[in-house]
């Protein structure tokens, strides 16, 4: 019997998720919920647990405590879902979980060396996405990729290039696109702008922040750059030592913060 809708479902809950290397080492009882078309910034300083919770809420790394509840699209709806397309991700098996990934979700990595395949032309690591998905038209699978590479500020002409010879800020927005092709219905993205020059994040922010909007993403975002944090993401949650300190909306966090932890962190930030 399906429950009463009393509040909009939750896409994404993490219930009691615990996953730690040694005291304060990883993520510790971390609770949330995320809706449809929300971004959530997780911040904290360097191993406060923000890689970690972020891998274990993605399936690729198994809570020791915890659950992590996923509620998929019943239009898709994967084996082994409740009627209502609630999934518990690591009751599920690895092949559901890899399903997930590739029909539900999508991952950006902090090095786009680890979300694309260098070898291949900028043009298919975008359509494998799709090929993955059951698209086999050629002339789709390339307007597609002309189409992204154009929505991500690259130059559709270098659609035959292979990535290796693309700039790191070039490549980063190539694997956004091959990422969000596929208009995945969960993001999950790992210091997106990390390891690029200044003036390559501000434009990659703009853009990502543009994609947001318009795609209405819903995002699970890990960055140590509250300014990121800021243009990104509408709620935060401020990890020190495996734990959450605060969590509240992006504004209030950043402009009125309560822990001792979080003060530090943005007056750190704010003090030049
Ligand atoms: N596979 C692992 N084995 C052992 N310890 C680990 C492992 N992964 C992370 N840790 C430890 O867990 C703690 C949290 O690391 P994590 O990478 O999650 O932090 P973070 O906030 O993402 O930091 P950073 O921004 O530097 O990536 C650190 O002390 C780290 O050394």
């Amino acid at each position: 019997m399906k429950r009463p809708q009393l509040e909009r479902p939750a896409l994404l809950e993490a219930r009691g998720v615990t996953r730690l290397y040694g005291p304060g080492k990883g993520c510790e009882d971390i609770d949330f919920r995320l809706h449809e078309g929300e971004v959530l910034g997780i911040v904290g300083e360097s191993g406060s647990g923000k890689s970690t919770l972020l891998r274990t809420l993605c399936g690729m790394e198994t809570p020791d405590a915890g659950r992590v509840v996923y509620h998929s699209d019943v239009e898709r709806c994967l084996d082994g879902a409740t009627d209502d397309g609630e999934l518990d991700l690591y009751a599920i098996g690895e092949a559901r979980r890899r399903a997930l990934l590739r029909m539900e979700w999508g991952l950006v990595h902090q090095n786009p060396r680890d979300g694309l395949r260098l070898g291949v032309s900028a043009g298919a690591n975008i359509g494998e996405r799709l090929m993955a998905l059951g698209d086999r038209h050629y002339g789709q699978l390339r307007a597609a990729g002309q189409d992204w590479m154009g929505r991500v500020e690259l130059d559709p002409g270098r659609i035959d290039d292979a990535p290796r010879h693309f700039s790191g800020g070039m490549q980063q927005r190539l694997q956004i696109a091959r990422t969000l092709v596929t208009r995945p219905r969960l993001v999950f993205m790992d210091e997106p702008t990390g390891g690029l020059d200044v003036s390559v994040q501000a434009r990659l922010l703009d853009m990502l922040r543009t994609l947001v909007r318009e795609l209405g993403l819903s995002v699970v975002l890990v960055t140590h750059d509250l300014a990121v944090a800021r243009l990104l993401a509408d709620r935060l949650m401020v990890m020190c030592r495996g734990r959450v300190v605060e969590a509240g909306l992006t504004d209030q966090i950043l402009d009125d913060p309560q822990h001792a932890y979080t003060q530090l962190l943005v007056s750190s930030v704010l003090t030049p």
